[in-house]
């Protein structure tokens, strides 16, 4: 088999809904949601080995910390791993006050008592019953009509109403899904939904929770707003319905789905962290709960510690979260490109001179420090790189701030090695070739032993001291209008080696523990030609000697 040259034989359009006075593309979401984790039950059923006791006692833990207020803590009918997990939750006292534990059952009988009888003892518990809805579903799974159908969903509600009365104890809260919702009729699905509202008799203070599933994603994610408006339009007494959504990601949109969801009138999130689930995954309730943050919403949980949840999700799971998953994974704050690093480096440069709060950061955007990562790999190099990305590197790693001219020298040395390489290029593979480049490491030609500056009676200056020339100590001096003048006249004098200083900057330096300063010279050499030279010392001014033997040893190798 190969793909079709006319795919229309196979597959049919999704049609659209009838809508046209659609409210929701003019809305905005402004608020957070109520947020449903299903990674212990709609997470756990699409792992290759589901969690065992260990492993869901630590994700339950990891979502009491995150904040997550509502939990579907499994299926309890699926086997004793659910059933004895659930239940010793519930006798071991782990379920805080504000946090209702969910969980799922098919809607037949004897599944549903044993999904009760695994919360007996519940403060409070929310039942969540399930049955497909969709024409393929109807026709291929069950074999029923709509009536039959409908059927299966009013006896799931009576059941689950009678079984409130044997578990008196429990503050009982209901959800039912018409399963595949996305792929049935929105008129039957809201048919259904009242028939177990009528059976249920939800009220303002404790309404229904009607969650509407994009089981399987199969349009745009606007046609599953225009399904949520209309149902959300529809349902009758909707001050007693929570709506919630429940999306997955087949056609890769099951967030921007969610969100225009909540734009259409959905009241509720139910997803996973990062978005485990069926096949290509449930909604990600991080990315979601992130893109309200970056819009200024509080989304009322917290990812502060982001790399820390990810471990923890990505143990309990054993999957991996992709390097380019949106705000989490290993690469996603991280520019090799040099026209985004230039723009990032000058980003966080214009930051320092901000006086506000406010995040404007070309191609970041959130502040990686909000969920608990470094500026370290925001630039990192490699041979689309550009003169920001190792300025940036040496800034960090070194504390060397690097004049924009010498940075565009030193340029061609970085994309050479990454060029000659092929591979990224590290903080620890700059710093070798800079100290090569610029003649930092030992054996130097010149080498700077020791010296003395002093004041002639005529006001210049007289450096005298000695240099090793090839390991050869020489006892040297020069006069000059300042230090550095001395001693270029020194090298000019005693060696032949003739510099014009064009340029020259120092700094503090920022990294390490001790105090030093880096000295910066821009020069003429004799061939007359540029060269750069750069000292680095305790001292500031032995840091400025130091950059002129530095260009000084760049000029004899020319
Ligand atoms: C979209 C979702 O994610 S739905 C959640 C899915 N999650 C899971 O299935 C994980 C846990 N499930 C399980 O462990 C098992 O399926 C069990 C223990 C619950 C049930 O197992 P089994 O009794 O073998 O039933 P199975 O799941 O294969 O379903 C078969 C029968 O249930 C019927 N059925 C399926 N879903 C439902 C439903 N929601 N309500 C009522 N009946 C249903 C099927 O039509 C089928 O009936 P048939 O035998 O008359 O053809
Ligand atoms: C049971 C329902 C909510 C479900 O998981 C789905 O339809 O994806």
């Amino acid at each position: 088999m190969t793909m079709l040259k006319n795919p229309g034989v196979k597959y049919r359009p999704f049609p659209p809904i009838n809508l046209p006075d659609r409210q929701w593309p003019s809305r905005v979401i402004t608020q957070a949601p109520r947020w449903l984790s299903t990674d212990l039950r709609d997470g756990n059923q699409a792992l290759i080995d589901p969690m065992g006791a260990e492993k869901k006692s630590r994700f339950f833990d990891l979502l009491l910390k995150v904040g997550v207020k509502e939990i579907e803590v499994g299926f309890p009918a699926s086997g004793a791993t659910d059933f004895d997990f659930i239940s010793g939750l519930v006798k071991g006292g782990r379920i805080p006050s504000d946090v209702t534990p969910q969980v799922l059952t098919q809607s037949r009988r004897d599944l549903i008592e044993t999904t009760f009888a695994s919360l007996e003892g519940a403060e409070k518990a929310i039942v969540h019953v399930y049955n497909a809805v969709s024409p393929a579903w109807r026709r291929i799974v069950f074999g029923m009509s709509r009536a039959e159908i409908k059927q299966i969903a009013i006896e799931g509600a009576k059941i689950m109403r009678d079984q409130t009365a044997k578990y008196h104890g429990t503050d009982w809260h209901f959800e039912y899904s018409p399963e595949t919702f996305s792929t049935a009729e929105v008129d039957f699905s809201v048919e259904v939904c009242a028939a177990v509202m009528e059976v249920l008799q939800p009220t303002t203070a404790k309404p229904i929770i009607f969650n509407l599933p994009a089981t399987v994603e199969c349009a745009t994610p606007n046609v599953y707003a225009d399904q949520v408006e209309l149902f959300s339009r529809s349902i009758p007494d909707r001050d007693k319905v929570v709506i919630s959504l429940h999306t997955h990601n087949d056609r890769g949109t099951g967030i921007a789905a969610c969100e225009l969801g909540l734009m259409a009138g959905g009241d509720r999130v139910e997803g996973c962290l990062f978005g485990n689930g069926e096949r290509t995954g449930n909604c990600d309730i991080v990315t979601v709960a992130l893109n309200m943050y970056t819009q200024g919403v509080d989304p009322g949980l917290d990812f502060s510690d982001i790399d820390a949840i990810a471990k923890t999700v990505e143990y309990c799971n054993q999957l991996p979260i992709h390097p380019r998953h949106p705000y989490v994974g290993e690469l996603v704050y991280t520019s090799f490109s040099g026209s985004h690093q230039d723009a990032i480096k000058k980003g966080f440069a214009a930051r320092e001179q901000q006086n506000d709060e406010t995040w404007e950061m070309p191609y970041l955007p959130i502040d990686p420090a909000d969920l608990g990562r470094d500026y370290e790999a925001v630039i990192r190099v490699n041979s689309q790189s550009g003169k920001g990305g190792f300025a940036w590197v040496l800034e960090q790693d070194q504390g060397l701030k690097l004049p924009k001219k010498m940075q565009a020298h030193f340029s061609t040395h970085v994309q050479e090695l990454a060029d000659e390489v092929g591979r990224e290029l590290f903080a620890e593979d700059i710093w070798t070739v800079f100290q090569k480049t610029y003649h930092l490491s030992t054996p130097q030609h010149f080498q700077l032993v020791d010296y003395e500056e002093s004041k002639a009676a005529d006001g210049t200056r007289i450096f005298a001291g000695k240099i090793a020339v090839d390991d050869k100590e020489q006892s040297v001096s020069g006069r000059g209008n300042g230090l550095i003048s001395s001693v270029v006249a020194t090298i000019a004098e005693t060696f032949g080696v003739s510099l014009e200083v064009k340029d020259y900057a120092e700094h503090a330096m920022t990294a390490g523990s001790d105090a030093r300063a880096a000295a910066y010279v821009e020069c003429i050499g004799p061939d007359g030609k540029t060269v750069w030279g750069v000292g680095i010392d305790e001292d500031v001014a032995t840091a400025s000697v130091r950059a002129v033997l530095s260009a000084a040893n760049g000029a004899a190798r020319t």
